[in-house]
């Protein structure tokens, strides 16, 4: 998919990213306003999740976002050709699908990320959902995967062993690295920590190397 960071050793069919579109990251991050834009829909999504306005606020609200996608829906563009994704500047790269964090570390050795889940990540009592961590654990292991200089790979298994009950807003740490890699296969873990080394969640992955013109 993206290949947005240089690489002085990498696997020798680095290029081949199987069917994906090569694109580069977004030195402008998307321009002066697309962060604001993200922030903004980011607290628009904890609101929607978490208020209970009267209906004619709701239909103002309504309104508002109707005029909102009217706005933006003459400039849908392809794959690759839109900020969101490619804004390794912005948190999550500026994009909503991904969890608003912020890349530390990213190397050889492997990536580090920290953040906060936010109130539109909540399940239940209070705490992430759970469809949250395998989210953040598979956008880690595909930067992994990229990071260590392997050609662009596709989830084979995630495997998510959640060990404590992960708050909301509160800063956290996640980071793994290749475990071993085996031909196409590449064998990922990371863990999910506060920061004082509290484990809240583990995982482990396969990576598979796409084939040429693959999906
Ligand atoms: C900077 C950011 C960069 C981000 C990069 C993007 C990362 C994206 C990460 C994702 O989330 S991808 C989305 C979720 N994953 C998918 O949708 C994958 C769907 N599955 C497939 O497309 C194919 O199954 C796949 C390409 C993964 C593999 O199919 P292939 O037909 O190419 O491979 P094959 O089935 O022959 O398996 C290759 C090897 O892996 C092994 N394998 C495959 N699936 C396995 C599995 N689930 N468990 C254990 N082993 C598995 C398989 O046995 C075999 O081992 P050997 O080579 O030793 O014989």
């Amino acid at each position: 998919m993206q290949v947005m960071t240089e690489h002085t050793e990498r696997d020798g069919d680095y290029e081949h990213h199987g069917g994906f579109p090569v694109y580069a990251a977004d030195p402008d991050n998307g321009g002066p306003h697309f962060g604001r834009l993200v922030e903004a829909l980011r607290t628009v999504q904890d609101l929607a999740v978490s208020t209970a306005p009267p209906p004619e606020v709701i239909a103002q609200a309504a309104e508002q976002a109707e005029a909102l996608a009217a706005l933006l829906a003459p400039y849908t563009a392809p794959e690759g050709h839109y900020p969101a994704g490619r804004s390794v500047g912005l948190p999550g790269r500026g994009s909503l699908l991904m969890l608003p964090w912020t890349v530390e570390k990213f190397d050889r050795t492997g990536v580090r990320s920290t953040g906060v889940f936010r109130r539109y990540h909540m399940g239940g009592n209070g705490a992430a959902h759970g469809g949250v961590l395998p989210l953040l654990f598979d956008d880690l292991f595909g930067m992994i995967t990229h990071a260590a200089g392997r050609p662009i790979s596709r989830t084979g298994y995630l495997h998510v062993n959640y060990r404590k009950i992960t708050p909301l807003e509160t800063p956290l740490v996640v980071e793994g690295r290749v475990d071993r890699v085996d031909g196409r296969k590449t064998f990922v873990s990371a863990r999910l920590t506060e920061p004082d080394g509290t484990l809240l969640a583990d995982a482990e992955a396969l990576m598979i190397v796409l084939l040429p013109g693959q999906p």
